[in-house]
């Protein structure tokens, strides 16, 4: 059997919980309590720990497009490759296919202006980031705790505003039906007005991630 790279809407709505975000424009999900409290708070520890500044691919000279610190998670250390395995149950797309898991945190002012998951087909640095694995294809997201005020992600195009909440999963699709990038999936985490708001971001790639 061929190992799978796809997630399908079908079998995301099998699973307990699962709601499909009403919009025709992209493949959308949420499942509130995807991760227990207890993998949350290890999880903001060991961001907390190993933060450094978070940067960008195709840099727009805006200095201040994303201000938020990043954590790359040790995919080989074992709690860590627990919470990948989670994601890929329920994903349904083999590990292969997936960038190391990283985590996000962000201070009040913080924030990651409108951009897409997905790397422009057109852009300077596509070549770079794209030429083994191949583009993003779905990305899953988990809120880490219930921030004080701000920090909602904001789906402008489709208009949408998804809230923070421990343990939170969002997954979407990048891609149209027809496999071209969607630019409907543009998305702004909001400046954090009160309180640190913490996320972990698992993208999959088009082939396998080495
Ligand atoms: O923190 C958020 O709400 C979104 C994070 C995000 O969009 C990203 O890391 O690509
Ligand atoms: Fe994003």
């Amino acid at each position: 059997m061929t190992p799978a790279n796809e997630a399908s809407a079908d079998r995301l709505l099998t699973l307990p919980g699962m709601m499909r975000v009403p919009t025709p424009r992209l493949e959308m999900f949420m499942l509130r309590g995807f991760l227990s409290d207890r993998e949350c708070a290890s999880l903001i520890a060991r961001i907390d720990r190993d933060r450094r500044p978070s940067t960008i691919a195709d840099a727009n000279g805006d200095h201040y497009f994303r201000t938020s610190e990043t954590c790359d998670l040790p995919m080989q250390e074992p709690e860590i490759v627990a919470l990948d395995e989670k994601i890929s149950a329920i994903s349904g797309i083999d590990r292969q296919f997936g960038e190391p898991i990283q985590g996000q945190r962000y201070e009040p002012g913080q924030e990651f202006k409108s951009h897409t998951d997905y790397f422009d087909p057109h852009g300077a640095d596509f070549q770079r980031y794209c030429h083994v694995a191949g583009q993003r294809t779905w990305t899953f997201m988990v809120y880490l705790n219930d921030v004080e005020a701000g920090g909602a992600t904001r789906f402008k195009v489709i208009d949408k505003i998804i809230q923070p909440e421990k343990g939170k999963l969002v997954c979407w699709n990048n891609r149209r039906p027809d496999g071209s990038v969607n630019p409907a999936t543009l998305h702004h985490a909001m400046k954090v007005r009160k309180g640190l708001k913490y996320v972990i971001t698992k993208w999959y790639r088009e082939r396998p991630w080495v």
